[in-house]
């Protein structure tokens, strides 16, 4: 019954994996078969390893060969009652490595520390911490610091003042900023910027404001996954910061850590509480497991910031390298509300804030929260309307272009097309099926067609927006970049992406194969990425959601939101996702366990 569930739900790398298994040891017990058949199945759901099933007869499996101990040449590492692939073992225990030989290094802070900060915090309120100061202070007595905070809590904020306090030594520091998507990068640059005009313009000359991908700062190379960039060949830098830390998978994760140089400082920013990567691993959640400040920190903190931080218990080695920020600066309102008791799992509140909130033909369309309660899954044709008529100023924007680089005089603009298409998105957790992603790409492609904006059958046309699915080395594009299809003057279509500079490249449709509609998007591609108007839908379980939906995931969805959110989706499948929290298997956390 076992092994049938499993076989049915594998992948043909699973099944192919385990039958490299069976030709090896054609005597291999099935019970080690159907385990790791259910390994390789697991790191391609987000899992990192599987649980040993109890009763199994480890030392028959290890006298196989196929199965072995930490530190052993086999295709399966059983450790800590979980089983690994080889690869994803080596990938954890050599980060939890890492980790833990960054947290035992002392690094040296200047004497007039609490004056640096009082001069750029301003002066402390004893009665009301400001983490954001705390979190800039204990970064500064750390080699690896994570600062988590939801949208809008200043994280960039106060990365700028650490960046200024770290400068503000003899020797300038080479620092590095990326993030895990070309997007994600290009809004972290964004955020730098406008961070460093509040400070003095001698400081702000300091700190740097370009920001790549992680692929590109790790020196990605075509048909390999090894980088220019690891242990033996380390980048060159003094202070790397990364945001969006929660996008970033093991691997990767595991990667950037060993091409660190050993003095290197490395400061991680990101939101705990959204979905975890979108490749195996949760290494931000199970970097944020269970810390807290240890009394000596605390007091040590409490001197520096002239502000009381409780020390609090924590099992884990990680209890010192991560703060929390609490406040948001930009979500006062009630998305922030809605964000805040989704998270604390507050099921009354949620429906406190969405019965008020609930749609009709007489809302206005703008108000920043708005409830349409029932299954988009059962809505058919009754999808297209609300998302049409939010795409018309993107439509018009697309045709506004068209119509400038067909006439001499006219000033064709790519980058305001950009900007319209970035006021509007329709979330799913769904790739296919009803109220999936597909769907509505496909609604929406049926109307274009219908008003003569599309030829029948056409792939590309003027206006196709389209997620990249995964890095094209050669035309460097990433996972999740957004490009847009716009005509030359000829009328020839040409697919448009937003460099980090803010102009736009072009990249001819025939090199672009594999790409997809991006008029819906997967809650999971959608992290790195803001809006001003989400419409998430929440398909009812029947329709095939209930495994994807989760409270990180409607949390995720809704924080993409810049001023408003439509939220379409029954009061059952609402609460049944913010009862759900997702555990994915790692032995990350315990890793790091002191
Ligand atoms: N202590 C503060 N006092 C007043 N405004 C603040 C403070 N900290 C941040 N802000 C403002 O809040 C907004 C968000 O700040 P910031 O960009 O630093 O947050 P973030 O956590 O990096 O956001 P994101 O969700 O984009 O990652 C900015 O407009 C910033 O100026």
């Amino acid at each position: 019954m076992h092994s049938e569930l499993s076989m049915r739900s594998s992948s043909p790398f699973a099944q192919a994996f385990v039958d490299l298994l069976r030709r090896q040891v054609p005597d291999a017990p099935p019970d080690l078969l159907g385990v790791a058949l259910q390994a390789a199945s697991a790191t391609e759901r987000g899992d990192v390893c599987v649980a040993l099933p109890k009763a199994v007869d480890l030392n028959a499996w290890r006298a196989t060969g196929l199965v072995g101990a930490a530190g052993d040449f086999a295709p399966l590492i059983a450790e800590y009652d979980r089983l690994y692939l080889a690869r994803y073992h080596a990938y954890e225990s050599s980060l939890a490595q890492q980790i833990r030989d960054m947290a035992a290094q002392a690094v040296s802070v200047p004497a007039d520390l609490a004056a640096q900060i009082s001069a750029l915090f301003g002066e402390a309120d004893p009665q009301d911490v400001d983490w954001q100061r705390v979190a800039a202070a204990a970064a500064l007595h750390k080699k690896l610091m994570v600062i988590s905070g939801g949208p809008g809590t200043g994280k960039t904020t106060t990365v700028v003042k650490l960046l200024a306090l770290l400068q503000s030594g003899e020797t300038p520091l080479h620092i590095m900023l990326a993030a895990p998507t070309g997007k994600a990068a290009m809004r972290m640059q964004e955020a730098i910027r406008q961070a460093k005009t509040k400070l003095p313009a001698a400081l702000a000359a300091r700190i740097p404001d370009q920001a790549s991908t992680i692929h590109r700062l790790l020196g990605s190379r075509p048909n390999t996954v090894q980088f220019r960039h690891h242990a033996a060949n380390p980048l060159v830098l003094d202070v790397l910061v990364v945001d969006e830390a929660s996008m970033i998978d093991l691997a990767l994760m595991s990667k950037l850590l060993a091409a660190l140089p050993a003095h290197a400082r490395l400061v991680l920013l990101g939101d705990k509480d959204q979905l975890a990567s979108v490749e195996a691993g949760a290494v931000m959640g199970d970097l944020c497991d269970g810390v807290g400040l240890s009394p000596t920190f605390a007091a040590q903190l409490s001197e520096v910031c002239g502000q009381t931080v409780q020390p609090e218990f924590s099992p884990t080695i990680m209890g010192d390298h991560v703060i929390t920020l609490q406040k948001s600066y930009r979500f006062s309102g009630v998305i922030g509300q809605l964000a805040k008791a989704i998270n604390f799992e507050q099921s009354k509140k949620v429906f406190e804030l969405l019965q008020a909130a609930l749609y009709s033909a007489t809302v206005k369309s703008d108000t920043p929260l708005c409830w349409r309660d029932s299954n988009p899954a059962q809505a058919g044709q009754g999808l297209l309307a609300p998302i049409w008529s939010a795409y018309a100023p993107y439509f018009a924007a697309v045709a506004a272009y068209q119509a400038a680089v067909s006439d001499a005089e006219g000033q064709a603009d790519a980058a305001a097309v950009f900007a319209a298409f970035e006021q509007f998105r329709v979330l799913s957790p769904l790739k296919r099926g009803l109220a999936s992603v597909e769907q509505v790409n496909l609604l929406l492609e049926q109307a274009l067609q219908k008003r003569g904006l599309r030829q029948p059958e056409q792939t590309w046309y003027a206006g196709r927006a389209v997620l990249v699915p995964q890095n094209m080395y050669e035309l460097e594009l990433y996972n999740g970049d957004i490009g847009l299809t716009l005509p030359d003057a000829s009328g020839k279509l040409w697919v448009h992406f937003l460099q980090a500079d803010g102009a736009t490249r072009a990249v001819a449709t025939s090199r672009l194969v594999g790409v997809e509609s991006a008029f819906a998007m997967t809650v999971h591609k959608s992290q790195g990425s803001e809006f001003a108007h989400v419409l998430l839908l929440l398909p009812s379980s029947e329709a095939g959601a209930g495994q994807l939906l989760s409270r990180e995931l409607v949390y995720t969805a809704i924080t993409r939101a810049k001023s408003q959110v439509t939220l379409w989706g029954e009061a059952a499948t609402i609460r049944q996702a913010v009862a759900k929290k997702v555990e994915r298997q790692s032995g990350l956390a315990e890793r790091l366990l002191k």
